[in-house]
C-alpha cells in the first residue's frame, strides 16, 4: 500500500484538497512548487505516487502535465480522481471594502481561465499574473498586504492563508470539475486504499500515425468502432517535432482486457501507427 503521496502545494491547492479528500489520514503528504518536481519525485522513488491535474471541464488539458508525461517521464496511470472547483475571488483582509481598485489578478493560469468572463467583465485594467499554484498565490497576498491583489483560489485557501472572498464562484461556467491522474513508476493494481467507490474503468493510449498516409486516422477510429470500444475522449498534441506532426491520447470506456485492446493495438501497429499504453485504471469523483 503506497504511504507517501505527492502533490502540487502548497497546502490548500486544489491538488492538496484532492489528496487529503481522497486518501484520508492514512498518507503522508508531500507537497511540491511544480507538477514537473512532483512527477520526477515519483519517477526516482522519493514517493509512492504522484497526483496531478490533467483536465479541466472549462479549460481543457492541463498541457504541462500531459506533455511532461508523454516527453519527459513516462509514468503510468494509476488512477483517475474528478474533483469539482469551485473558484473563489479573495484579497487581503485589509483590501475587503474596496477590492474593486486591485490592479492584479494573481493566480495559476488554469484557475484564471476558468474565469476569464468575470474577471474581464469586473477588471478591465488589471494585470493578470501567474502562480505555480492557486494556493502559491493565496499564500503570496496573505503576505504582501500593501500589494493590491486579488487571488483566485477555494475556499479552503482563503481559510488557510486568511485571506477574504469579497466575490464567490467566480467560475464562468457552472459545471467545472478537474480530473486528476494517480502515477506510478508501473502497471500496478490495488496500491491504494480509498473510501470512494470506483465508477468506471478505463485505459488510456498514446498514438503516433504514421506520416503523410492519408485517412489513417479515420482507420484507427474504425479500429475501436468495429470492436465496440466505446472513447471518452481523443485528443491531439503536438509531437514539438515540427508543424502539423501530432501524436493522440485516446480513453478507452474499460479495463485492459486480453482479447478487444490487444486486438485493436495490432491493428494499428499494423497500419503503421505506434501505439503505447499509457494505463489502464478506476475512475473516481469526489
Ligand atoms: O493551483 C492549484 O490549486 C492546482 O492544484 C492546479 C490546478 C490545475 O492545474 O488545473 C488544479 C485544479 C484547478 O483546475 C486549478 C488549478
Amino acid at each position: 500500500m503506497v504511504q507517501r503521496v505527492g502533490c502540487l502545494g502548497p497546502r490548500a491547492a486544489f491538488s492538496h484538497l484532492v489528496v487529503e479528500t481522497f486518501f484520508g489520514k492514512n498518507i503522508e503528504q508531500i507537497l511540491y512548487t511544480t507538477i514537473p518536481k512532483c512527477i520526477d519525485a515519483a519517477a526516482n522513488g522519493e514517493i509512492d505516487i504522484a497526483v496531478v491535474p490533467i483536465e479541466n471541464t472549462i479549460e481543457g488539458t492541463v498541457n504541462l502535465t500531459l506533455d511532461y508525461l508523454v516527453h519527459e517521464q513516462p509514468l503510468t496511470i494509476i488512477g483517475e480522481i474528478i474533483l469539482p472547483i469551485q473558484q473563489h475571488l479573495m484579497v487581503h483582509p485589509s483590501l475587503k471594502d474596496d477590492w474593486k481598485t486591485i490592479d492584479r489578478i494573481y493566480s495559476h493560469s488554469h484557475a484564471i481561465a476558468q474565469c476569464h468572463k468575470f474577471l474581464h467583465d469586473t477588471f478591465a485594467n488589471a494585470a493578470y499574473e501567474y502562480s505555480s499554484s492557486t494556493s502559491a498565490a493565496a499564500e503570496y497576498a496573505s503576505k504582501h498586504p500593501n500589494e493590491r491583489i486579488g487571488v483566485v483560489a477555494s475556499e479552503l485557501a482563503a481559510k488557510e492563508y486568511g485571506l477574504e472572498i469579497v466575490q464567490k464562484n467566480i467560475h464562468d461556467y457552472p459545471y467545472n470539475h478537474t480530473r486528476f491522474v494517480i502515477l506510478h513508476p508501473s502497471q500496478k493494481n490495488d496500491l491504494f486504499r480509498t473510501e470512494y467507490k470506483r465508477e468506471k474503468e478505463k485505459t488510456t493510449l498514446m498514438i503516433t500515425l504514421p506520416s503523410d498516409q492519408s485517412g489513417t486516422l479515420h482507420q484507427v477510429l474504425s479500429a475501436f468502432t468495429w470492436r465496440k470500444l466505446n472513447l471518452s475522449k481523443i485528443e491531439s498534441r503536438p509531437m514539438k517535432t515540427g508543424l502539423g506532426r501530432y501524436f493522440f491520447i485516446i480513453d478507452i470506456d474499460m479495463l485492459y482486457d486480453d482479447v478487444l485492446i490487444p486486438g485493436a493495438i495490432a491493428e494499428l501497429e499494423a497500419l503503421g501507427c505506434s501505439v503505447k499504453l499509457l494505463g489502464s485504471y478506476g475512475a473516481y469523483t469526489i
